[in-house]
């Protein structure tokens, strides 16, 4: 059988295999439908706008009365322009690099960064906190950048394990090093406010690559972020 790109399963197999383990590591692509990036954002917000109605309207509610009539227009926007903004390759941060003239040459950890995303299975509130760290190769990153790339990724229907990924990619890609740690500590509105409803529990998820792979650099960078004193 022969999947849309004219490729079968064997195919395919033989790519991945080719691609080697690191491949199979790194590259966790949202899935994105085809003709995903032919619609402009006001298109979208129109069409999001009238499937938000036909919801609402579906659930019993007054569209006519004045507080909710708004709300369509206000989800599709929220969508769009907020929530899912990564979605879009356009809203991707330029990321300034520089020379590493002071050849700091330790590691740089950019903690306690702010995380929104939205769980891709219940499209609720996943909230937390990310840690990323690097050891500069030839390249420094400007700090706000870091915490760019965490809500670019975050910005988009996610899996925890896919965002740290995600993050960690764009950080080798950037600094072209492979010294790179990604720490997330967040909370599912998913698991916290409906299902199970655990309200204590939260989910990590680490991904290291390059030297962080190697037990004293991983101890090390564990100690800054659990170093809670400021
Ligand atoms: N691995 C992973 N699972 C997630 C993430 N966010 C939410 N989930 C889980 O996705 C699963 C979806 O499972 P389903 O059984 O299809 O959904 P459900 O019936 O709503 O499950 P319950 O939440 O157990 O009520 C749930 O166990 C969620 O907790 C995530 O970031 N990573
Ligand atoms: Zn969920």
């Amino acid at each position: 059988m022969k999947n849309k790109n004219g490729k079968s399963s064997e195919d395919l197999l033989k790519q991945i295999e080719e691609m080697g383990d690191d491949h199979m590591m790194s590259s966790i692509e949202t899935p994105m439908r085809e003709g995903a990036f032919d619609l402009s954002d006001e298109e979208k917000i129109a069409i999001i706008q009238g499937h938000f109605e036909k919801i609402m309207h579906t659930l019993g509610l007054d569209l006519t009365d004045d507080s909710l009539s708004g709300t369509p227009k206000r989800v599709a926007k929220l969508y769009v322009k907020e929530l899912f903004k990564g979605l879009k390759p356009e809203n991707k941060p330029s990321l300034s690099t520089f020379q590493n003239k002071y050849e700091y040459s330790e590691m740089l950890v950019e903690k306690n960064i702010t995380l929104y995303s939205n769980c891709e299975h219940h499209f609720l509130p996943i909230v937390g906190k990310a840690h990323v760290a690097y050891i500069p190769n030839g390249k420094v990153i400007g700090l706000s950048k870091i915490n760019r790339i965490v809500d670019y990724y975050s910005r988009r229907p996610q899996v925890q394990e896919r965002l740290a990924i995600q993050i960690l990619d764009e950080m080798k890609r950037a600094l072209n090093t492979e010294d790179v740690a990604v720490y997330i500590d967040a909370e599912h509105m998913c698991v916290s406010s409906r299902g199970v409803s655990d309200q204590s529990s939260s989910t990590v998820t680490v991904e290291y690559s390059g030297k962080f792979k190697e037990e004293e650099t991983k101890r090390e960078f564990l100690t800054y972020v659990n170093d809670k004193l400021k």
